[in-house]
């Protein structure tokens, strides 16, 4: 139990409470819980007040109209009340209040792409480096301690309770996705960060944030709010935007460690040179060359292990340590997998691309490592920006030689309409020798790997590490790198 005191919180008319949990929603409180009543998309979060003084809630944060909406209630309520003027600001400060300590050093990194595989890298480092370290996002918890997620950032109730599991399991270091959703909604205001790092920005989520502006400005909110003025902040330059991210950085008077080809990146790529198993790259660090044979495909992961050194550096590591560790690092979960090989040597990857710039970045980036031709399978998700549909079935037609348009986490919309919206894109693209459709997503890999000629490749987009495909209410099991493999033993015979 802890007081309103102890955790930052002044109520209406000085009243005191002794909290006994945290809850975002009405259904999670317990007797004595402190329900933090939340403007939402859909409804305000006051709308539940009732039910969770019903359920026994001691207190109640929430902003001016949510007491306005829930005020005949409130009225003769036993509760404490907590008015602030951004309530999940508030939360998120409360929720670390409330768990206690988080390990020491926490480097966050936010961005369209790359985000997952930046994070991996960093706890990848630093499990060479002998530190104990996790990485948080997207795949959960991974690392020296492990933990599943349902969101890419948790909210902070449950965000603060991992970080402090973490801690107890002995970790140190933690590397951390934080999404525009995470970052808009002030998801990890609550967290101390030592590093923050910015891979780059290209279209998605425009159901949630409407305008381009308004995603970026949430991005921001990562060295605008969240890094304090004494963190260092990890900037990809190559990025269209990184050079203003670095300017609103150093505006602020954060540590700026700029990184990429960029002549003026203090942490540089000269140099790359791509085999069939991953590539040679040149790196150099305030001067200083490092050459390092990388057992990853494609160039734009270069890029990401690139930020992540920078993010480890940034966080008090030896330079050339971390340059030593370097080719120790491996494939990313779902993010240009090597699923499978058949019989004639043609490769089978699977990659997480499910936005128009990843697409295009991953296929772009498999030309260097494919003599023959590449063929790809794409569809896009239900329930999510819809306007990205067509950009990526034209990226898929685009950097392709064929394109099998499937699906891929329907949801609740028609499947057939959101493929319909994926292949108009694809075939006014144009230029591939086919475009096909093939509803069902395990027809398309076997389709798709049938196709495959020595030399060739085939690329599996969109599901990266999910085990799952999303139609209506029901999740069933499926997973493309298993998917794959068992095609290509039926294709060989071998089952
Ligand atoms: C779109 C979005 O991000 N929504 C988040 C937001 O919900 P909301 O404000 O829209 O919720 P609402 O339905 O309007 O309800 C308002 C409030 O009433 C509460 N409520 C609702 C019903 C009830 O009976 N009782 C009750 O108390 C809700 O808990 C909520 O706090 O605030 C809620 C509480 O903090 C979050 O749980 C919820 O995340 C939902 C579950 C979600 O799916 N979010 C996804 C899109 C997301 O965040 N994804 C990003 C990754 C994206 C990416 O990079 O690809 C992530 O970080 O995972
Ligand atoms: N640096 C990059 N530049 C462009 N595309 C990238 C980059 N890194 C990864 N991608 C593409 O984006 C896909 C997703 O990568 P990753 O999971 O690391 O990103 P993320 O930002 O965590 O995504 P999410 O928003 O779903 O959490 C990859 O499979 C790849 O196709
Ligand atoms: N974090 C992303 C993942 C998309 C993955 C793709 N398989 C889809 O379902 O669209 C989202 O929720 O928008
Ligand atoms: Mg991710």
């Amino acid at each position: 139990m802890t007081t309103l005191a102890e955790l930052g919180l002044t109520a209406q008319g000085g009243a005191e409470a002794q909290v006994t949990g945290l809850a975002v929603d009405s259904r999670d409180v317990k007797d004595g819980y402190l329900f933090a009543a939340l403007p939402g998309a859909q409804v305000h979060g006051a709308e539940f007040i009732q039910y969770a003084l019903r359920m026994g809630a001691g207190a109640i944060l929430t902003d001016a109209a949510g007491a306005a909406i829930a005020s005949e209630h409130l009225a003769g309520a036993m509760a404490a009340v907590i008015i602030a003027e951004d309530p999940r600001q508030t939360l998120a400060q409360t929720a670390s209040l409330w768990s206690g300590a988080h390990p020491g050093t926490v480097v966050a990194v936010t961005g369209t792409n790359g985000k997952t595989s930046v994070s991996t890298f960093c706890r990848q480092i630093w499990e060479q480096m002998g530190i104990a370290g996790v990485n948080l996002g997207t795949t959960g918890v991974e690392g020296a301690w492990t933990h599943p997620l349902k969101h890419t950032t948790p909210e902070p109730i449950t965000l603060h309770r991992v970080l402090a599991q973490a801690t107890e399991n002995g970790i140190t270091h933690v590397a951390m996705e934080a999404s525009s959703h995470g970052l808009d909604q002030r998801r990890l205001d609550g967290v101390l960060l030592t590093a923050a790092g910015f891979s780059n920005f290209s279209q998605d989520h425009l159901d949630y944030h409407k305008t381009f502006d308004a995603y970026f400005e949430a991005k921001m909110g990562l060295f605008d709010r969240v890094l304090s003025e004494d963190g260092v902040a990890v900037i990809n330059l190559d990025d269209p935007k990184g050079q203003e991210v670095a300017d609103r950085c150093t505006a602020r008077g954060q540590e700026v460690i700029g990184v990429g080809r960029d002549a003026g990146a203090r942490l540089q790529l000269t140099g790359q040179r791509f085999d069939a198993t991953g590539q040679e790259v040149l790196f150099s660090w305030q001067g200083q060359a490092y050459q390092v044979h990388l057992d990853l495909i494609g160039g734009f992961q270069a890029e990401n292990v690139l930020l992540a050194a920078g993010l480890v550096i940034a966080a008090g590591a030896e330079p050339s340590t971390v340059f030593e560790v370097l080719p120790e690092l491996g494939t990313v979960h779902g993010r240009m997998e090597l699923a499978a090989t058949r019989d004639n040597g043609a490769t089978v990857f699977v990659d997480y691309a499910h936005t128009p710039d990843a697409v295009s970045t991953a296929l772009q980036a498999m030309r260097l490592h494919v003599m023959g031709r590449i063929i790809v399978i794409v569809g896009a998700g239900g329930d999510r920006d819809a306007t990205k549909r067509p950009l990526m079935g034209a990226a898929a037609a685009r950097h392709a030689d064929s394109v099998i348009v499937t699906d891929d986490n329907p949801r609740s919309e028609d499947p057939a309409t959101i493929r319909a919206a994926v292949m108009a894109g694809a075939v006014e693209a144009g230029a591939t020798d086919s475009i096909t459709e093939v509803g069902d997503r395990a027809e398309a890999i076997l389709r798709g790997i049938d196709m495959l000629a020595p030399g060739d490749a085939l690329l599996i987009a969109g599901k990266g590490h999910e085990t799952g495909q999303v139609i209506g209410d029901t999740v069933l099991p499926f997973d493309d790198v298993e998917q794959a493999s068992v095609a290509v033993a039926a294709l060989e015979g071998r089952i």
